[in-house]
């Protein structure tokens, strides 16, 4: 078979007495390795979707193979293989950090040497081995959730699933969670995280889904995604025509940026305040990448008695991305 750690066909949740599947036929693989991202919006059908995969809840039809193992019919051999790091707290607030690591460890079967040295290793990975044998209940929310990551991978799972693995916490915690998640992509662990963020989907996922109704309604890299439906990056420009009985136009700019190649729409956009009252501001839509087209439009301009006095470079976001295609917002 491919090399998928994750492969889903044709999945279906109903749940009693509804009228509506929550999951209504979803199917997409993870390959090994990869940084995996579910987002949609508030009920589209996240939590169900991870709940079958990892288990927790009964599918009503369809697929899930994870590492080579039907996840349905052999729930116990699958939880072996996957970890989930659920939003809220699950740790044992009585317990040390250590001891919340090598009791999971225990628990998943791991001799006592062996549980001791990767509780050892993990407290060591993830910044805890100062705080290691303190009371769990100490901790901030910023070292509860790297423990929890860390409880996550004592069994050394092949899947991990994360649940808004950043959200809430501050931006130097936040960095340090999503500098682990791309560690872990780099020794071939695949992750599958559910996030409302945006920039957590861009900044770290390899591909996203994008699911409402329970139906994927888009798979690709944040990349393409944001270059498909948000029709790519935009360049501002601030132009200063020369003074004169010739001074060109904001038609007249446009229709020599126009001709190059890249350039695939453009307008005058008003200068707002504080623009220079001699300037004109174009906004121009492309379809290659901005750096490879600046250069051809100061050109452009210079030929045509203009000086471009600022260029900016905007993107269209991921956020952009869901918008479109579910006409909601995230929250
Ligand atoms: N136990 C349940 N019983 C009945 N309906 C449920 C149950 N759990 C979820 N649902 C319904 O299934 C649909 C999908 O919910 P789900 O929680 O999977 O969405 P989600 O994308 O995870 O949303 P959120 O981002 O709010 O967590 C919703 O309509 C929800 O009301």
């Amino acid at each position: 078979m491919s090399d998928a750690a994750l492969e889903v066909r044709d999945l279906v949740k109903r749940y009693p007495k509804r009228k509506v599947n929550a999951v209504d036929g979803l199917s997409f693989q993870v390959r090994t390795g990869e940084v995996f991202g579910l987002l949609g919006p508030n009920g589209a059908g996240k939590s169900t979707t991870v709940g079958i995969l990892t288990t927790r809840v009964r599918a009503t039809s369809g697929e899930v193979r994870l590492a080579g193992v039907d996840v349905l019919r052999n729930p116990v051999a699958a939880r072996s293989l996957l970890a989930v790091v659920p939003q809220s707290s699950t740790l044992d607030r009585s317990l040390t950090p250590r001891q919340n690591l090598t009791f999971h460890a225990a628990y998943h079967g791991v001799g006592r040497a062996e549980r001791r040295a990767r509780a050892v290793d993990l407290l060591d990975q993830f910044g805890l081995t100062e705080r290691a044998d303190d009371k769990v209940a100490w901790y901030s929310g910023g070292m509860a959730q790297r423990l929890m990551i860390a409880r996550a991978l004592i069994h050394e799972p092949k899947v991990l699933f994360l649940d808004e693995p950043a959200t809430g916490l501050d931006p130097q915690s936040k960095l340090f969670v999503w500098e682990r998640i791309r560690e872990l992509r780099a020794r071939d662990v695949t992750i599958v995280l559910t996030t409302h963020d945006m920039s957590e989907a861009a900044a770290l996922c390899d591909r996203v889904g994008i699911v409402d109704h329970g139906r994927l309604l888009a798979l690709d890299t944040p990349t393409a995604l944001t270059r498909e439906l948000t029709g790519g990056s935009t360049l501002e420009l601030a132009v200063i025509p020369a003074a004169g009985a010739i001074a060109p136009t904001a038609e007249s700019l446009l229709e020599v940026l126009l001709k190059i190649e890249g350039v695939s729409s453009g307008s005058r956009i008003d200068a707002g305040p504080g623009g220079d009252p001699d300037g004109l501001r174009l906004r121009l839509h492309l379809s290659s990448e901005p750096p490879e087209l600046i250069g051809s439009v100061v050109t452009a301009m210079a030929d045509r008695a203009a000086v471009v006095t600022d260029v900016r470079v905007a993107q269209g976001s991921l956020g952009d991305v869901f918008i479109e295609l579910t006409g909601r917002d995230l929250r």
